[in-house]
């Protein structure tokens, strides 16, 4: 019988955007000083709710600003939905914006260590992993250098690195199969097929549906913040296809 991993019901997210446009920290501290601070409610996701069981790999489609990283970041618990319940019965690791978390003065491998704890992982059990980490990445001597001194690449290398070394039992993936260059990604997406064959649960966000679909059992579709549709991945990226973009992509 499958065994469920994760259920999302009912979460809403409301953000309250500002009415009027403030130009700097002075200005925003006089007008709420003032009370004149007036916002504006918006619900990037509403009423959304489904189930994931172990060993789904489901993937998120929908259309610019639809609410699919919203979604993904109060999973991850980076964010607090305004209303609704999530529970989660296992350890996530996100990858969400890849090298966001690290310290811009630190070396890389002082972020390993870091990062590694953001992600909840023991001193010692990076420790055991720093080499692999390291190997992984293809930094070399760079990695004793800061990393403000990394290029946008270098730090998503070294960010894949550190999250995936680890074997979570649900993986986020957040557009980041298409960070670093050819032969990065390449190694990447094989240590992520490595990860499936074990079971793992996947919630996946791609606008390629190509990717989708080679990477996915099951979609759901966000359409401005509403769950439209749920099903197996290859009738739900059909329908996508059809309604959303328009017409069938050719693959
Ligand atoms: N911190 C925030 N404050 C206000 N609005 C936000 C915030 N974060 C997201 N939004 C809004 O919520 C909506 C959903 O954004 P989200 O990033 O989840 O969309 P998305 O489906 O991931 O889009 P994309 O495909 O472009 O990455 C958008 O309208 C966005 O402007």
């Amino acid at each position: 019988m499958s065994k469920e991993i994760l259920k999302v019901e009912n979460v809403g997210m409301r953000f309250n955007l500002m009415e009027k446009k403030v130009d700097n920290f002075k200005e925003y501290v006089i007008k709420f000083i003032k009370n004149e601070l007036r916002y504006q409610e918006f619900w990037a996701l509403k009423d959304v709710s489904f189930t994931v069981n172990k060993g789904d790999r489901l993937g998120i489609l929908g259309l610019n600003g639809a609410g699919k990283s919203t979604l993904l970041k109060i999973i991850a618990g980076v964010l607090k939905a305004s209303e609704g319940n999530l529970t989660v019965k296992g350890k996530i690791v996100p990858l969400l914006e890849l090298g966001a978390g690290f310290d811009r003065q630190y070396t890389g491998v002082e972020n390993i260590y870091l990062y590694g704890a953001v992600l909840g992982y023991p001193k010692e059990l990076i420790k055991e992993k720093f080499n692999e980490i390291v190997e992984f990445s293809e930094l070399g001597d760079f990695i004793h250098v800061p990393v403000k001194n990394y290029s946008s690449g270098m730090k998503a290398r070294l960010g894949f690195s550190i999250a995936t070394v680890m074997e979570p039992e649900i993986l986020i993936l957040d557009e980041v199969l298409s960070v670093g260059d050819a032969k990065f990604r390449k190694k990447s997406e094989k240590r992520i097929l490595e990860m499936f064959d074990k079971g793992i649960t996947v919630l996946f966000v791609s606008h390629s549906i190509e990717q989708v679909r080679r990477i996915c059992n099951r979609a759901i579709i966000l359409d401005k913040g509403t769950l439209v549709a749920d099903g197996p991945v290859e009738e739900i990226c059909k329908l996508y296809e059809e309604k959303f973009i328009g017409y069938k992509l050719q693959y």
